[in-house]
């Protein structure tokens, strides 16, 4: 794992959006939305509740409800994604819960990230004692997860979805249930590591302060066809 300094951001490793529908029962939410997100960019997302924020980044997880009716292509380092199972589309996600295991440690929490390729004990033990490391968490791989602070835990979350080796990330509010202060930091620690692995993110939220820390454009999904970039 890599530290701090910007990754390579290679030529073709965007997530590329095109051609965007979604509906439901007869309602369209989305639609013909084409989106880039460039290698190393926080690209937000924001837009009224129930606009569909969510249900587009399902879309792109392949995790969309199948109540959902969805049309277009969605490429990710010039790989088509659209029909793949989720885990074929090395696409991570954190939630605004962070979903860590109550029953496990911080330790095998983060090893539960490890992608199967990676074998042997060993070199299992030495990806999460890296990540321990970068998280700042050194010394926390025994604890309960409930016995952490809010900010220890969503860097737990952070480096559970990073050790699956995503080439995007998605960010559904994972802010949302922290304070301000701590906020800042989580964010800035996030948007920080997403850059210097060069992934394509995209964050989902209500909180223009989330925008602006996250540089990129935005885009502003409203009622179908008056999507707007700004
Ligand atoms: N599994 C589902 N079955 C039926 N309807 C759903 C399902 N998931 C979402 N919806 C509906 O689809 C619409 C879009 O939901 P979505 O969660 O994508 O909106 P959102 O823009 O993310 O909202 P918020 O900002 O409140 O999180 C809403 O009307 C919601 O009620």
């Amino acid at each position: 794992m890599s530290g701090l300094a910007p990754a390579d951001p290679g030529p073709d490793r965007a997530l590329v959006l095109e051609g965007i529908g979604l509906r439901l029962g007869g309602r369209s939410l989305v639609e013909g939305l084409d989106l880039t997100v460039p290698p190393g960019e926080v690209v937000t997302l924001m837009g009224p509740s129930g606009v569909g924020k969510s249900s587009l980044l399902d879309f792109v997880c392949g995790t969309l409800d199948p109540a959902f009716e969805a049309s277009g292509r969605v490429r990710l380092a010039g790989r088509e994604l659209t029909g793949l199972p989720p885990e074929r589309r090395a696409v991570g996600i954190l939630f605004q819960d962070d979903l860590l295991f109550p029953h496990l440690s911080v330790a095998e929490n983060l090893a539960f990230g490890i992608p199967p390729s990676v074998r042997g004990r060993r070199r299992r033990r030495a990806r999460v004692a890296e990540a321990l490391a970068e998280a700042g968490l050194a010394g926390f791989e025994s604890r309960d997860p409930a016995t952490l602070s809010g900010g220890q835990r969503a860097r737990v979350a952070l480096f559970r979805t990073l050790l699956a080796e995503p080439r995007a990330l998605l960010l559904d509010e994972p802010f949302g249930k922290l304070d301000v202060a701590l906020r800042d930091r989580v964010r800035r620690f996030v948007f920080d590591h997403a850059r210097a692995r060069a992934l394509p993110t995209l964050l989902v939220t209500h909180d223009p302060a989330d925008a602006r820390a996250a540089g990129g454009p935005r885009v502003e999904l409203s009622t179908p066809g008056m999507q707007q970039f700004g």
